[in-house]
């Protein structure tokens, strides 16, 4: 009788492409085939986003979604490295989906060029298997923790700032018996019911972070990834934390089971639809200036100015104005509008109208534009100038000193 050969269930190259991992014990052809037919969405084509991206395509994860909002900056090169010099001001989706194909041309990438929002996120996650958490604010990941649990999809979130990362897969299929009905692990609201205060909840722009700490951490999302899809996870969930600078730099923690009272995935949970109808920025502590900027929350009920008004408004003065300064001192020192005078914000917010009063000798009504390096922290001190009731006008200048440097001044400092 002939004996009918096997057709190999790769295309020849992939043997050789993707062999040094099939070799592994535990991966072999099973783990290579579960790869390929995988979907993973990765939300946040940034610091986390990029290194992720970049080892999940060379791994052969054979469809990968990139939702990304933003566009590619120069100051994002020194982490995002998927990113390039010939790609600043490309969307971050477009210039990561270019990158992903030089790396491997037979992934199917799906770039996304929109902000995740509640509106869309059920629809723009769904046709996906597993996603992966690289953004960097909290109502994103409280919206994506949510939309994993309805979908019932497992979520690898990572975290990174300054010298320090973090690492969690929330809604994780644990490892049960034959018998026993499919449960998966806790989800972000279990750990952290209530959001950190707004003062912890930073951004890199804001607090710095090590490009090489966000690689680290990125990576660390995509092995959780590929051994969940492989079959390699154990299916007990942690925590894990690393700290660059401390000796050991990680430190793990296992996560108890879900909540049973939790909010999301608890069975005596209030349930999801009534946690949208309040909405994730008010959860999250309301409108935070940086979301605004960031594109992530609508309009924004500030009044504002953009750098050309203001300096319209200085060249053309008929009554005192008053230019409010609200960066650190030792910024302020670097460079500053002639003029101005400097109150950091942290001051100026336990006591809002005492400086202005002394300097306009006594007159609260004079015209206040406040200026920040970025136009973010300048929102608040409208917020608190507004809120004693300041009688001249208030405004505060879009985007910062950044905006005057781009739009009115070329030889103004950036940094
Ligand atoms: N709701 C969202 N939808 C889509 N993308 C998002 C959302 N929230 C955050 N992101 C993206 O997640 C990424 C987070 O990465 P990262 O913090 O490294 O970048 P960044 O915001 O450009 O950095 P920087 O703080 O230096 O400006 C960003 O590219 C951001 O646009
Ligand atoms: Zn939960």
């Amino acid at each position: 009788m002939a004996s009918v050969e096997p057709q190999p269930q790769l295309p020849l190259g992939d043997y050789r492409r993707y062999g040094r991992q099939m070799i592994l014990d535990g991966f072999g052809l099973q783990g290579q085939l579960r790869l390929h037919q995988a979907s993973v969405v990765v939300v946040g084509a940034g610091g986390l986003g990029c290194p992720a991206l970049q080892y999940l395509a060379a791994a052969g994860v054979g469809t990968l979604g990139v939702i990304d909002h933003d566009i590619v900056e120069i100051s994002n090169l020194q982490r995002q490295v998927l990113h390039s010099e010939a790609r600043v001001g490309m969307p971050k989706a477009l210039s990561a989906a270019e990158a992903i194909k030089q790396i491997n041309s037979r992934v199917q990438v799906n770039p996304i060029d929109v902000a995740l929002s509640p509106a869309n996120a059920r629809e723009l996650l769904a046709p996906y298997d597993l996603i992966l958490d690289c953004t960097d604010n909290l109502p994103t990941r409280y919206l994506l923790s949510d939309t994993a649990v309805t979908l019932g999809l497992p979520l690898v979130s990572g975290a990174a700032q300054q010298f320090d990362g973090q690492l969690c897969t929330y809604n994780l299929p644990l490892k049960m018996s034959d018998k026993e009905q499919q449960e998966n692990g806790p989800c972000f609201r279990c750990l952290f019911p209530k959001p950190p205060a707004p003062e912890l909840a930073g951004s890199c722009e804001e607090l710095g972070v090590l490009g090489i700490v966000t690689g680290i951490i990125g990576n660390l999302q995509a092995l959780e990834a590929v051994k969940i899809i492989t079959g390699l996870h154990d299916g007990r969930p942690s925590l894990l934390m690393f700290s660059a600078l401390a000796t050991p730099p990680f430190r793990s923690i296992r996560l108890r089971a879900r909540k049973a009272s939790c909010p999301a995935c608890g069975n005596e949970g209030e349930k999801i639809a009534k946690i949208e109808e309040k909405g994730y920025i008010a959860f999250c502590g309301g409108e935070r200036p940086d979301w605004v900027s960031r594109g992530l929350v609508e309009g924004g009920s500030r009044t504002r100015v953009c750098a050309k008004e203001l300096r319209d408004v200085l060249n053309n003065r008929q009554r005192s104005v008053c230019v409010l300064d609200v960066r650190p001192r030792t910024e302020f020192g670097i460079c500053h509008l002639p003029g101005s005078i400097n109150v950091p914000i942290k001051e100026f917010l336990t006591n809002p109208t005492t400086p202005l009063i002394d300097v306009a000798n006594g007159d609260d009504g004079e015209d206040v534009y406040v200026v920040c390096r970025l136009g973010n922290d300048s929102q608040l001190a409208v917020d608190a100038l507004q809120s004693v009731g300041w009688a001249g006008v208030v405004k505060d200048l879009v985007g910062g000193l950044r905006a005057w440097a781009k739009d009115v001044d070329d030889g103004f400092p950036v940094y």
